[in-house]
């Protein structure tokens, strides 16, 4: 499974470069489902998540090779349209085949994903989005299998609750759907905006991504596209995390200041110096103090939920009680007990996580839990007292590229042991 062994003490400086986002690569990577042209795609992060998904692609019938950073696809020849719970069971982004697969093939048995370690993560609105415009469908034998005879035809959706996969696999399947969609309530994250103009490329008709408003002009077929991955704002996010906490200077390069607001204006509260370019961030803490900050992550352009768990860190180094509220998964705070083990002084009440003051952490042998508590306990790891360990890390190679090769050079004392 692997291990990092981390030495602690670390003040991280330096420059450090951004990969292509994972949770805009995969959506982007399914929606090549919907078309029979070649598709060239750069900046794709070499990560576990994406070759997953190519196997799974490849699984499905289409042509899917990734050379570095670039990845081809050609999906004409799909002619299996069931992806297997093996596949599913360690990536629930999966379920990202079933609008395009039932929209093209007008069938689709994908596994349930099932629950996981931050929450429930149920899959009704995607169900519910896809009736809508006229597929059937049962769930049974532990798969959702998707029917339509012809093509889905647009209509109005609401969406009772703000879903990012949700909102992408209803766009991508009214992508190829008969007339207008519209979808009301649309998830605003720039990982949808990215692939509304994926889809664009390929010869979609998609307006208002970005919004809470959405209209998808089905198209009868779509073709080639040459696109290029947007960088990955929680990645960019994480390493300016580490770079607080340890009260050092790390440049972020090849990212975008605009995708994260809301973090970057956190980082100042904190008492970081931020300061940015049109590709590029810096925080630097020298001769400045660190504070705690209140936090409440809620849907794009709030503060990202996927930037919770390494705010808990900060709040816990920091001086003065720092109040954490998670708004969008019930389970996702595997961090606290972990954090906890290692000196932390964090309360839980529901969901809020009051975060003490100043705590000094010392090593331990700690468990990844998912993939941003993962990256909690490494930079924790980085800046305690001693040792740690931190066990379990195949979480952290779903989202982040070649986390200790790009964290070394900045100063961290860590190894990777396969075990
Ligand atoms: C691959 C990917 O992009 N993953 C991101 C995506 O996950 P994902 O798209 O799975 O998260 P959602 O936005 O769908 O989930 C938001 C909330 O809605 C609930 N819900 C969702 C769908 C549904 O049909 N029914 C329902 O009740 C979920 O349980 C959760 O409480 O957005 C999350 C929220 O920003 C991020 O943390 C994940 O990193
Ligand atoms: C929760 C995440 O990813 P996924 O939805 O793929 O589990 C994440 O990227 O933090």
């Amino acid at each position: 499974m692997g291990q990092f062994i981390i030495q602690g003490g670390c003040q991280l400086s330096g420059e450090v470069t951004i990969s292509g986002a994972k949770n805009a690569a995969l959506p982007i990577l399914f929606a090549t489902l919907l078309s029979e042209g070649d598709i060239n795609l750069s900046n794709v992060p070499l990560l576990k998540d994406i070759s997953t998904t190519l196997e799974l692609l490849q699984e499905l019938g289409a042509t899917a090779s990734q050379d570095k950073h670039q990845v081809h696809i050609n999906a004409k020849d799909v002619k299996n349209y069931t992806a297997s719970y093996e596949l599913v069971r360690s990536m629930r982004a999966s379920i990202l085949a079933l609008g395009p697969l039932v929209a093209r093939f007008g069938e689709a048995d994908i596994s349930l994903p099932g629950g996981c370690a931050i929450g429930a993560r149920p899959v009704n609105l995607h169900i519910h989005g896809l009736e809508q415009m006229g597929a059937t469908i049962k769930v049974e034998d532990g798969f959702i299998k998707a029917r339509v005879d012809g093509r889905l035809k647009g209509c109005h959706l609401y969406m009772d609750l703000v879903s990012v996969t949700g909102t992408g696999n209803l766009m991508m399947a009214a992508s190829l759907a008969e007339g207008v969609t519209t979808i009301e309530n649309a998830a605003k994250e720039p990982e949808i905006v990215d692939l509304a103009n994926f889809i664009n490329g390929m010869g979609g008709k998609i307006t208002g991504a970005g919004t809470d408003t959405i209209v998808i002009e089905g198209v009868e077929k779509l073709g080639d596209c040459a696109y290029q991955v947007q960088p990955d704002r929680i990645e960019t996010g994480t390493f300016l995390v580490a770079g607080v906490v340890s009260g050092g200077k790390v440049r972020c390069v090849k990212t975008d200041p605009l995708l994260l607001t809301a973090v970057l204006s956190k980082l100042e509260e904190a008492g970081a110096l931020v300061t940015t370019g049109d590709d590029w961030i810096e925080v630097d803490m020298t001769g400045r103090d660190l504070k705690s900050v209140n936090i409440t992550t809620a849907p794009h352009p709030a503060f990202p939920t996927d930037m919770q768990a390494q705010f808990t860190l900060l709040n816990t180094v920091a001086p003065g009680t720092g109040r954490i509220k998670e708004n969008i998964f019930e389970n996702r705070f595997m961090h606290v007990p972990e954090l906890i083990r290692m000196g932390a002084n964090i309360e839980l009440d529901g969901n809020l996580a009051i975060c003490g003051d100043n705590d000094k952490l010392s090593g331990a042998t700690v468990m990844a839990t998912d993939l941003r508590a993962s990256a909690s306990l490494v930079i924790a790891g980085l800046i305690a007292q001693g040792e740690t360990i931190v066990d379990e890390i195949y979480h952290i190679d779903r989202g982040y590229e070649a986390i200790e090769d790009k964290l070394i050079p900045l100063g961290a004392k860590m190894r990777r042991v396969e075990s």
